[in-house]
């Protein structure tokens, strides 16, 4: 796992360091100056640009033109106050304009073809949020410090930040309370069956489908069998739909279904609520019943969060009340319908501070999912532990994606990994399955497909 801080928690770090800031921005210019000459493949002959602003990001780019020009590399230093419209030509621009102090707005001058080399990140991304105007540089590689910026995995500053490394500049960002995750942590995490496991070891309830919406069922109840679910078995309310033999159907009602399809859960480590469901009203009571009376840890997707906020009092009391783990997997449009309004800028407070006001793991899909679990002590509001995963691409947001992923974390959940870490790891594999499959005509059972050699890999 990689550390993420944001600009805050880094500038505490900074400030309990024992070493004096000058020696933090010799070791980060360094850094810098390495990746520089390491980006060009040698030092004789190269011209490289440095654009440096008046605070610490600015700092650290003048210590490595300096060290840079001790390599005999040809360096100019550029105020960014006085920025020429275009630079001269030059093999590399290193960007130290502005770091995590950067407000308000940044036109870069224009480079030519030159490889960019941006200083902890991209100068006029906003590294809490990844928001950026039209004038950022984009960059080939980012050279960040000890730990991750939220900024550099978010919206704009993903895309602006190119390949990013992180250096270690002698920070103890071991307090850090949010993680990008690695596939090393997945194949740490992701549980192996025990020699002696039986069939009930692991086993996911699926209440999902409906007349109008077999498929999400499908979907949902192979993806929990392929991810290792020993035994999975689904209800579709009022409909018998086409899945593999493997897949049990128990027969339950369109209406007042509780407790037909609860009848066994306790056999279950798991249940998954919510894919394909529907709306109906006697649906909606139904699915907040299951929600209400599942003995299991519950994955809740799609109608099933929607049935979750279907009360005057919204989803609090619903969600609170629970004993056991829950974990929510909406998108930007159903966390408003959860919350009352869409992920604001800073998309992890508002995950966290979902998780914290509705008691579950919060798992919020996009570019990047963000996963948030609640606190573990109410004097602590906003503790839960964060976890982002980059590893996914524009193939997630294909039809029925969703559907599989929330079987993939029923499946986790039920042979045994903590809800936070099922949710993360689940949608590592996830994406990780998709980048298996083609780039064009994906189908989302084709992701339900590569989960085995997903999981094949990290093992
Ligand atoms: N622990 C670490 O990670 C370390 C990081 N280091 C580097 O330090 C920067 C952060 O340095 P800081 O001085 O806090 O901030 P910046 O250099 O990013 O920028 C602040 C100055 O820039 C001015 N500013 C901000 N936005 C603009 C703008 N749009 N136009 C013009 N000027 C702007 C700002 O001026 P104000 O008037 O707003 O105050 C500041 O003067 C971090 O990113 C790392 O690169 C160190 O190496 C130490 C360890
Ligand atoms: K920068």
């Amino acid at each position: 796992m990689i550390p993420v801080v944001t600009p805050v928690e880094m500038a505490a770090i900074d400030a309990s360091a024992p070493e004096p800031l000058d020696v933090l921005i010799e070791r980060a210019g360094r850094a810098v100056a390495a990746a520089a000459i390491d980006l060009l493949g040698g030092t004789y002959g190269r011209v490289v640009n440095v654009v440096v602003g008046k605070g610490n990001n600015g700092a650290d780019g003048r210590v490595a033109a300096r060290r840079l020009e001790a390599r005999g590399v040809k360096v100019r230093v550029i105020d960014a106050a006085m920025r020429p419209p275009v630079l001269r030509r030059s093999d590399l621009v290193i960007d130290a304009a502005y770091g995590t102090g950067f407000r308000g707005e940044w036109i870069a001058p224009e480079v030519g073809d030159a490889l960019v080399l941006a200083v902890d990140i991209p100068s006029g991304v906003d590294a809490l949020t990844g928001e950026a105007g039209a004038g950022v540089l984009p960059a080939d590689r980012t050279i960040t410090f000890q730990a991750l910026k939220p900024g550099l995995l978010l919206g704009d500053g993903a895309r602006l930040a190119g390949h990013i490394d992180v250096a270690d500049i002698g920070l103890d960002v071991s307090g850090a309370s949010q993680h990008q995750v690695t596939v090393d942590d997945v194949a740490e995490w992701w549980p192996t069956r025990a020699i002696d496991a039986h069939k009930w070891n692991g086993a996911v309830k699926v209440i999902g489908g409906s007349p109008e919406m077999p498929g999400a069922a499908v979907l949902a109840s192979t993806a929990a069998a392929r991810a290792g679910g020993s035994l999975v078995s689904l209800s579709a309310p009022g409909v018998t739909v086409a899945t593999p033999p493997e897949i049990v159907q128990r027969h339950v009602a369109a209406d007042d279904f509780s407790a037909d399809a609860l009848v066994d859960i306790h056999r279950f480590g798991a249940l998954v609520i919510g894919p394909g469901l529907g709306r109906a009203d006697e649906v909606l009571m139904a699915t907040r019943a299951c929600i209400s009376d599942a003995t299991v840890p519950v994955v809740i997707d799609g109608d099933g969060l929607f049935a979750s906020a279907w009360s005057a009092e919204g989803p609090a009391p619903l969600l609170r009340d629970r004993e056991l783990a829950t974990v929510l997997t909406p998108h930007d449009g159903e966390f408003g319908v959860l919350t009352g309004s869409p992920p604001g800028a800073d998309r992890v407070a508002s995950v966290r501070a979902a998780a914290a006001d509705l008691g579950c793991t919060l798992l919020l899909k996009g570019q990047t999912t963000i996963v948030a679990s609640p606190p573990e002590a109410e004097a602590d509001p906003l503790g839960g532990h964060v976890w982002f995963v980059t590893n996914g691409d524009q193939r997630l947001a294909t039809a029925g994606s969703g559907d599989v992923l929330a079987g993939m974390i029923g499946s986790a959940l039920a042979m045994g990994l903590d809800a936070d870490k099922a949710a993360a790891a689940s949608a590592w594999l996830h994406a990780d399955a998709a980048n298996r499959t083609p780039a064009d005509g994906l189908l989302a059972s084709d992701i339900v497909d590569a989960i085995p050699a997903a999981i094949g890999a990290i093992r």
